[in-house]
């Protein structure tokens, strides 16, 4: 069986001594012209991409909706290919979920990708299909980075808390198996800090660093979990769960900042995104750094 998803997240972490996650958001209103002529031009961005990146990605997080149509999925059945020849694991950002029946359906999706990010609005049973994934990883939106992200999730319950307060203590229940993270918005680092305090020992996927503006800082610092056998499928009591290696387990997220900051740069646009994910990654490892 292959190793758990937080298992093989950690060694990516340590063999590349970076906790970037790579946005493929291939937008194509904003390829290079001189791709237009290629039969499956996001692909051959892609492919440039990765190649200029991979030394500097814990992983690839393309995300779903610039990919679907037929030629998108074309193109990111290839692209998902590269990056497992390259060692880098992809997570799919999808955010689904839905009825058991259809959650199933989507389930699938992790047939051919690593992890997935879903949405727990329809509740444990709309994610159980993918929670069963013990090799899989499984990141539930908790508090998302977008300015609507406050409309209904800091909304107060009886009990007191606030309503991703309760996605965390869910997500927490739902960890049976080791494999679930939180999805935390950089632009929210008030709640990164108080939803790590709540749970230690989930991985978090943190975006809305770079063109949104969140917090790289406090991405890092309450973003990263340490793990021991990350992913073992146990009693699903976290907190015996600390590691061996020390190696703190998350992932920050930047995609367009990376992709597109050599968008004007004509055939050079990879190595300048490849140049971006490296000051990324040093970046970030300072505060990682810091940490230590
Ligand atoms: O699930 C996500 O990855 C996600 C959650 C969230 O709260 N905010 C957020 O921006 N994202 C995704 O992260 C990526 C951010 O892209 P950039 O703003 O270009 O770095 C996009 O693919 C978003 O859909």
């Amino acid at each position: 069986m292959t190793a758990p998803f937080f298992e093989r997240l950690a060694d990516r972490i340590e063999r590349v001594d970076s906790v970037v996650s790579v946005g493929l958001d291939a937008d194509r209103s904003r390829l290079p012209d001189h791709l237009a002529e290629k039969d499956l031009p996001q692909w051959a961005f892609n492919r440039r991409i990765i190649d200029e990146t991979h030394e500097h990605a814990a992983c690839y997080k393309p995300n779903a909706a610039f990919y679907e149509d037929a030629e998108g999925w074309r193109a990111l059945r290839e692209t998902i290919a590269y990056a497992h020849g390259k060692d880098v694991p992809v997570l799919l950002d999808a955010k689904r979920a839905d009825i058991g029946n259809t959650t199933r359906q989507y389930a699938q999706l992790l047939d051919e990708v690593d992890a997935i990010t879903v949405n727990p609005y329809m509740g444990r049973d709309s994610l159980q299909p993918f929670l069963d994934r013990e090799d899989k990883g499984v990141f539930v939106l908790c508090r998302t980075s977008n300015p609507g992200g406050a409309d209904l999730q800091d909304l107060e319950l009886d009990s007191g808390e606030a309503v991703y307060e309760r996605v965390a203590a869910l997500a927490d229940l739902w960890n049976e198996h080791g494999n679930v993270g939180l999805v935390v918005g950089a632009t929210a680092p008030d709640e990164l800090e108080s939803i790590r305090a709540q749970v230690p020992d989930l991985p978090f996927l943190v975006p809305g660093i770079g063109a949104q503006g969140g917090d790289a800082e406090a991405a890092v610092e309450h973003g990263l979990a340490e793990l021991d056998g990350a992913g073992d499928p146990g009693d699903g009591d976290s907190s015996a769960d600390r590691t061996s290696s020390g190696v703190g387990v998350g992932l920050v997220n930047s995609s367009r900042g990376i992709i597109f900051a050599g968008e004007d740069e004509g055939e050079a646009f990879a190595k300048t995104a490849g140049n971006a994910a490296r000051r990324l990654k040093r970046r970030l490892n300072q505060y990682r750094n810091d940490d230590a």
